[in-house]
């Protein structure tokens, strides 16, 4: 697997792909001159013609910064899903998922191209999540809500059954999401207000 990316996110794939037993051939970074990276791979700047016919994630936090490396990248997406993960077989996962350790996904789900599902989050029966959203770690997303687009719920909040979070949102850590968010919202608190 090839990896875009070298920060904190990329130690937490190259963490996952390691307990899947796939190992890490080459990582791709635009400061990649300065990267030290742990264990023996190809260090590059992008270059679709590096390995073009091995997979890629972009191990990016950032959904916007995901997005964009996206729109340029030529090689076909893998997905990174930790053994710890339990994810219900009716589950539709899109390319380029990072799923972490100890989360839950139930049945009749819909994830997204390029999202995270962080680290021992929950995200509950019949959700969708939209392309490049993050769900934080700790997170609980009850049944039935949709994230929209690039929309970061930060860690340890809850959203409520049936909820609608709109496109490029962030739901602050910590908050209780009791009503939908219009598209490009900044919520937090409990209940989650507009903070912007
Ligand atoms: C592995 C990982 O690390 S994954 C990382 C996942 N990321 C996260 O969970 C981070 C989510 N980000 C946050 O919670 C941030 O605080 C944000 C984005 C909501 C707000 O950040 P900023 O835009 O910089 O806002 P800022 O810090 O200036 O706060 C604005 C106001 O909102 C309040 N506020 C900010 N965050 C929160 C929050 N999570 N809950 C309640 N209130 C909040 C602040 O106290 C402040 O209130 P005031 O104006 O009365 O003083």
């Amino acid at each position: 697997m090839l990896i875009y990316g070298a920060g904190g996110h990329a130690k937490v794939v190259a963490s996952i792909l390691s307990a899947c037993e796939e190992r890490v051939v080459g990582l791709f970074d635009d400061d990649w001159q300065n990267v030290i990276w742990p264990d023996q791979c190809i260090l590059h700047g992008y270059d679709p013609l590096i390995m073009p016919i091995e997979k890629l994630i972009i191990a990016i936090g950032g959904n916007q910064a995901r997005r964009q490396v996206a729109e340029k990248v030529v090689h076909s997406f893998g997905l990174a899903i930790h053994p710890t993960a339990l994810v219900d077989r009716s589950v539709r996962v899109g390319t380029g998922v990072v799923i972490v350790h100890n989360t839950v996904v139930q049945a009749g789900g819909r994830i997204g191209d390029h999202v995270i599902i962080n680290t021992a989050a929950i995200v509950d029966h019949e959700c969708i999540l939209g392309n490049f959203a993050h769900i934080g770690p700790g997170a609980t997303i009850c049944g039935g809500v949709r994230v929209g687009e690039c929309s970061l719920v930060g860690a340890g909040s809850v959203v409520l059954p049936g909820v609608s979070i709109g496109k490029e949102c962030i739901i602050g850590a910590g908050s209780v999401v009791t009503r939908n968010v219009p598209d490009y919202a900044k919520v937090a608190g409990n209940p989650a207000r507009n903070i912007d």
